[in-house]
């Protein structure tokens, strides 16, 4: 820890030795252990090449290679600097993190973020060991020992991440931390215990001892629960002017190790795990591009974990982050750098798909060129889920998957467009745009049994560059064999990105604002019909497939499956309320994401802060509701969410 004190380069040590980029990212190759020195020999290779311009400055960018006999490619990847195998941490601490601590002590908010794949050094290199302290340890031992000079308090918060749900790890019921934001953008953690540290005894008592850290808190049956582990220190002071207490924070994070998926694919379930596990770390990309590249939106709400970081990515915070390569060869070491590589480039790149061009001229995507190629097999019941969804989402006869971001992710709730189909249907489409996103990963459906057999292949990737399996800048054919008897073998388009611009916006007043009770009258209209006795069956089923009635092949299964439900009246009615239900909804979040301050205060529930705290939303997102559970981003919980829906409804009858 002596190390962490000395300042054998004061020069470096300064805060103006912070980045040339807003996120800087760096690399470090972990040293062997002895059972990877073991399995080497004196003619192995060098795996990883580090091309420095300027030897030992680490101001100036590096490039990383990679020599590997699967890798047909060896374009090296850019970083913003790369320590190499022999570099101990204590140099990085003292060339890139202790710049942050000052800033931290000084009243700024860092980030530190260790990503790799699975045994790349992560935690060794954050959290470290009793005897070899890791980075927040050392920054944690700086930052105590300068606050105690300063009369500023120093506190520490611990939670781990898993699959969109952040648990506290320091309240031994590891309750869910809600993410709320505060009036400034400064964001608010619900349920997240905050321990007061006086000693560097205190914080690794809490850091090691309390082990919590070390073993994930949930009990997911998957094989393995991949989870992001986050440490927040707060440290605090009185300003005696404002009389207010101002507090900073450093986040160090040690994210879940980076795995193809398409390794994986065992079922869906682990699939799912996978894709939303590493859905974190796409819009983390994202969000490190489009701050990068300067760009008007940040993806900030687009996961928990980006949330979570929020105030401590962009603005006046500094963030890092670190990329572990395992020193020998790992496939999933290469697809985590090309992906991390590209982030901090800013040069948009805009896609090239002719289907899309007209409509996606700002779109970004990752310059790969991924062929199909080998076809990894899965499981029947993968096949059949991703199949029904591939019939109910539909939208041209042969596809190609597309992303929308450098680094897409779920987008399946956004459509105003997928107002009337039954919500099973559109529970299907959610999910298919899941698992477009997230790499044609696997969701975990209930099996349908209407839904025939069919031998679905996931296909796709014979790769340039080293395989980055972004769900964004890949080229994904979903091939669909004999689904029916009048099967097809063509390729399914299913593109949420595309959904999300087609969507027609909802029609608007003249002034611009919508006006709910016409929303509401309409939806009324449309539950008085459901008690006509003559139920518009051709008509409802033309609305089911609105979206993509042009593109539906009328005897598909889904089709042949809509009409069997409408055949009973209760059938119809069921499926007719939960349109109507769907569309009550979406009017009442378009309602949120439009009305003016006074028609939003109108609603129960909504008083003048929450009024205000929508329209900060808009003007921070366009269109920040897309499903009611975003509602607890302004402090309401489902129990109010419900009852605000149920009031809604039952105006309806007033
Ligand atoms: N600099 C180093 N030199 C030698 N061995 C190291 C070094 N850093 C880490 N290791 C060893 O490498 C192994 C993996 O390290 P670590 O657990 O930190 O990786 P990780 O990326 O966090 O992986 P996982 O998330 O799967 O646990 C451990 O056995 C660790 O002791």
């Amino acid at each position: 820890m002596a190390s962490v004190m000395a300042d054998p380069d004061p020069v470096k040590v300064s805060k103006g030795s912070i980045p040339s980029t807003k996120v800087r990212i760096i690399g470090k190759i972990k040293g062997f252990t002895d059972q990877e020195s073991q399995s080497l020999n004196q003619d192995s290779k060098k795996w990883i090449t580090v091309k420095k311009s300027q030897e030992n400055d680490s101001s100036s960018k590096v490039m990383v290679s990679f020599e590997s006999q699967s890798t047909s490619r060896k374009d090296p990847y850019e970083l913003d600097y790369c320590y190499e195998q022999d570099e101990d941490i204590d140099l990085i601490y003292l060339r890139e993190i202790r710049p942050m601590v000052l800033e931290v002590l000084d009243g700024g908010n860092a980030s530190v973020i260790a990503l790799g794949a699975r045994g790349s050094g992560k935690t060794c290199t954050i959290q470290g060991s009793q005897g070899k302290p890791g980075l927040a340890v050392m920054a944690m031992s700086e930052i105590l020992s300068k606050a105690m000079k300063f009369g500023k308090s120093v506190s520490v918060s611990l939670y781990e991440v898993i699959q969109e749900h952040a648990y506290d790890l320091l309240d031994p019921k590891h309750p869910e931390v809600q993410i709320l934001e505060g009036a400034q953008g400064k964001i608010h953690f619900k349920g997240l215990s905050q321990v007061d540290v006086k000693s560097i005894q205190e914080f690794h008592n809490i850091y090691f001892s309390r082990g919590s850290f070390q073993k994930s808190v949930q009990k997911i049956p998957t094989e393995k629960t991949r989870c992001h582990k986050g440490l927040m220190i707060h440290v605090s002071s009185e300003d005696d002017n404002l009389k207010a207490k101002l507090t900073s924070k450093m986040n160090f994070i040690d994210l879940a190790d980076y795995e193809d998926p398409r390794r994986n694919i065992k079922d869906g379930t682990i699939f799912t795990e996978s894709s939303r596990t590493n859905k974190s770390l796409y819009t983390l990309l994202n969000v490190v591009y489009a701050l990068n590249a300067n760009e008007k939106r940040v993806p900030y709400r687009e996961s928990k974990l980006t949330r979570i970081l929020q105030d401590s990515l962009g603005g006046t915070s500094h963030a890092m982050m670190l990329m572990c390569l395992n020193p020998s060869f790992c496939q999933d070491t290469v697809c985590a750098i090309s992906l991390v590589s590209l982030s901090r480039r800013n040069t948009k790149q805009v896609s090239i798909d002719s289907t899309n061009r007209s409509r996606s001229s700002a779109k970004v995507k990752m310059p790969l060129s991924i062929k199909s190629g080998k076809t990894p097999s899965t499981s029947l019941t993968m096949k059949k889920q991703i199949a029904s969804s591939m019939l109910s989402s539909t939208k041209e006869n042969s596809s190609i998957l597309r992303g929308r971001k450098l680094f897409d992710e779920e987008k399946s709730n956004n459509s105003k467009q997928l107002r009337s189909p039954p919500e099973d249907i559109l529970a299907r489409k959610s999910k298919l745009l899941q698992v477009v996103d997230s790499e044609v990963t696997a969701f975990s459906l209930t099996q349908d049994k209407s839904i025939p057999d069919v031998n679905l292949a996931v296909e796709p990737m014979e790769i340039d560059t080293p395989l980055p399996i972004s769900p964004n800048d890949m080229t994904i054919v979903l091939a669909e064999k004999d689904v029916s008897p009048n099967s097809r073998n063509d390729n399914l388009d299913v593109s949420p990105g595309r959904l999300g611009e087609e969507n027609v916006p909802l029609k608007k007043n003249e002034d611009g604002a919508p006006s709910l009770t016409e929303r509401l009258r309409e939806i009324s209209n449309n539950l008085r019909s459901l008690s006509s006795s003559t139920p518009s069956r051709v008509k409802f089923l033309e609305n089911v497939v609105t979206p993509c009635s042009n593109h539906i092949d009328p005897k598909t299964p889904v089709m042949q499956r809509a009409v069997e439900i409408y055949h009973s009246p209760r059938g119809t009615f069921s499926n007719r309320s939960s349109g109507v239900k769907h569309s009550l909804v979406q009017e009442y979040l378009t309602f949120l994401n439009s009305a003016n301050k006074e028609e939003l205060k109108g609603l129960k529930g909504i008083g003048e802060k929450r009024a205000n705290y929508i329209l900060e939303r808009r003007e921070e997102t366009p269109e920040p509701f897309k499903q009611l559970d975003d509602l607890q981003d302004i402090g309401l919980s489902a129990k109010q969410i419900k009852g605000m829906m149920k009031q809604v409804a039952g105006e309806l009858f007033n």
